[in-house]
This record gives structure tokens, sequence and C-alpha cells, in this order.
């Protein structure tokens, strides 16, 4: 039986309108339950019901990361793959495995049901499959989500364009924080610190390349830390080397790898999961090594 989550929010109400292209590419000889998922708790309830009483093949996510973030939560650790139709906004768990968007040949890739085993975040206990980022990823976050030019924006089909002017006027008004970054019992003290990103994958926001050579199956995480370095800076240089998913060399950015993280600030910093604003420092971040089991559907 393959279970489909179906969030009708992701990506503007793209969800549904896809799941019905897909649902009439599945051979009627496939058994399967779907929902059109209204919470996070929702999904959570319907899946921990579902694998205590029914030989599930795959959980069929069909969001963005948001909604991939929820449905880990219950299938981490177990023998169950997921498999993941984007229809969100950012949808950087797609771009880092090239998954298909073709209805077409996701279903046929389904039934294949070729499986990778992957690396997970896990933060404060959640877990987590992209990035986390501590410090003006979460403002910019909150900007892109409530900027009233969002509408428009879409409308013109220039929603990625939200997050950069989001950016632009976050990196103008952000007030740095002094932090204790402590990677594999090695301290870094950071003041006026901007950001710092443990990724699990390269990117997140839509495609910002934030930690460039992570790998999401070295059993590693990496680390990118912006600290010590002013406004000016930031706002042209390292935010447009950010954009075009250059590594920073530079001034104010330090690139590490671990495998444990605790991350300790002078004031309570929201912090961003998967695109999703979840948590506030301080941190205790570990990597779970091939914790979750993926269908490639590239
Ligand atoms: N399983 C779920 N069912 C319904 N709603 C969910 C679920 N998980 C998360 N949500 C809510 O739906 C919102 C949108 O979901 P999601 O993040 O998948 O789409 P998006 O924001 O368009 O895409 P992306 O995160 O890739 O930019 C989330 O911010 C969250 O509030």
């Amino acid at each position: 039986m393959f279970l489909f989550i179906i969030n009708p929010i992701s990506g503007n109400g793209k969800a549904v309108p896809l799941w019905n292209d897909i649902e009439k590419e599945i051979p009627s000889t496939i058994k399967y339950q779907a929902i059109l998922s209204n919470s996070e708790i929702e999904a959570r309830d319907f899946i921990v019901k579902q694998l205590k009483t029914t030989e599930i093949k795959t959980i069929v996510i069909i969001g963005g990361d948001g909604t991939v973030n929820s449905v880990i939560q219950e299938s981490a650790g177990t023998h169950v793959p997921i498999a993941i139709f984007p229809t969100g906004s950012g949808n950087d768990t797609a771009r880092m495995f090239s998954l298909t968007r073709n209805p077409e040949l996701f279903v046929k890739k389904l039934i294949e049901n070729r499986t990778t085993c992957v690396d997970l975040l896990k933060v404060n206990g959640r877990y987590g499959i992209t990035v986390v980022g501590v410090g003006i990823d979460a403002t910019i976050g909150e900007r892109a989500n409530n900027a009233s030019y969002k509408p428009i924006l879409n409308k013109l089909k220039l929603g990625s364009s939200v997050y950069t002017i989001a950016a632009i006027f976050a990196l103008m008004s952000f007030q740095t924080f002094t932090s204790k970054v402590i990677i594999d019992e090695q301290e870094f003290p950071l003041r006026n610190s901007w950001l710092t990103a443990i990724g699990n994958t390269t990117s997140y926001g839509g495609g910002l390349v934030v930690c460039p050579t992570a790998s999401p199956t070295d059993g590693l995480l990496n680390i990118t830390m912006v600290s010590d370095v002013n406004r000016l800076t930031v706002l042209c240089r390292s935010f447009p080397a950010l954009l075009k998913g250059r590594t920073i060399h530079g001034k104010g950015v330090t690139y590490k790898t671990g495998k444990e993280i605790q991350i300790q600030t002078d004031r309570p910093i929201q912090v961003v999961l998967d695109g999703e604003i979840i948590l506030t420092t301080p941190l205790h971040i570990c990597v779970q090594e091939m914790a979750l089991k993926l269908v490639l559907t590239t």
C-alpha cells in the first residue's frame, strides 16, 4: 500500500492539481490511500495509524520542504521509504536529489521503487533533511512570508525574487548577536554573528547554496559561519556570492565539518529548519547517518 500525503497549501496551491495529474497515472492494480492534509499533526497521526495497521510500501509526499520535514518525523529510522513530488516554493530537497517534476515519470519511478539511504540532521530532537540556520535566515524567511509584494510577484511569476528582496531588507536592519559554536568539542566564539548554517544538503531558501560542499551521504554536517564582518560587506559581497552558489572566500566566513554541534547565543535567536521557523537557540545538532530511505525518482 502506498500512502500519499498531499499538502494543499504548498507552493501557493499547486499540490492539488498536480496530485490529480499523478493520480491519473497510477495503475488500477496499485493500492493506495491519500489524504489532503490540513496540518503536520493530521499528517503524522495518519502515518502513525497506517504504519501500525498496514504494510506500507512507501510514503509519498506531494508538498514542499516543510511537508517533507513533517513526514520524516515519523518515517526516519523505519524501513519505510519516502518519495517526494515537489510542489513547494523552495523545494531544496528535490533539487538536491534531482527529483522529477513530471507526474508520469514520477509514478513509473515510484513503482520501480529504487531507493537510497541518506543522512538526516537531528536538531533538539527534531529531524531535518536540508539545512538548519541560526540568525538572519529566519528574519529573511519571516519577511518573505509576510511580504505585501509576495502575491504580486507570484502573479508575475517572479516568486523566487521575493526571498531576494526580503533578504536585502533584512540585511539592512538585522541586529547581529554573540554566539559560541562548539563543533565536536572544538569551540568557536563568534562576535557580530550574522548566520550559522549547518547543512546536510547544500541549499535552502529555494536554491541559496549556503553549504556548498555538503553531501547527505558522507556522515558529516557542513557548517558555514558568517561573523565579525560589517553590514556593507555582507550586503555587497557575501550575500551576492551566496545567491550565485559560490564558496565565499574572505574575512568573516568560516567553513567547517563535524558530527555534533552545539550553538549558544547571547539572546534567543530563531532557527529555520527545512525552511520552517520551528525552534530557537540554544541548539544541539547531530548527524543521523543513513536514517532515511528515499525513492530515487530522477
Ligand atoms: N503535513 C502537512 N500537512 C499540511 N500542512 C503542513 C504539513 N507540513 C507542514 N505544513 C504547513 O504547510 C506550510 C507549507 O508547506 P511547505 O513548506 O511544504 O510548502 P512551501 O512553503 O510552499 O514549500 P517550501 O518549504 O519547499 O518552500 C508549512 O509552512 C506548514 O505550515
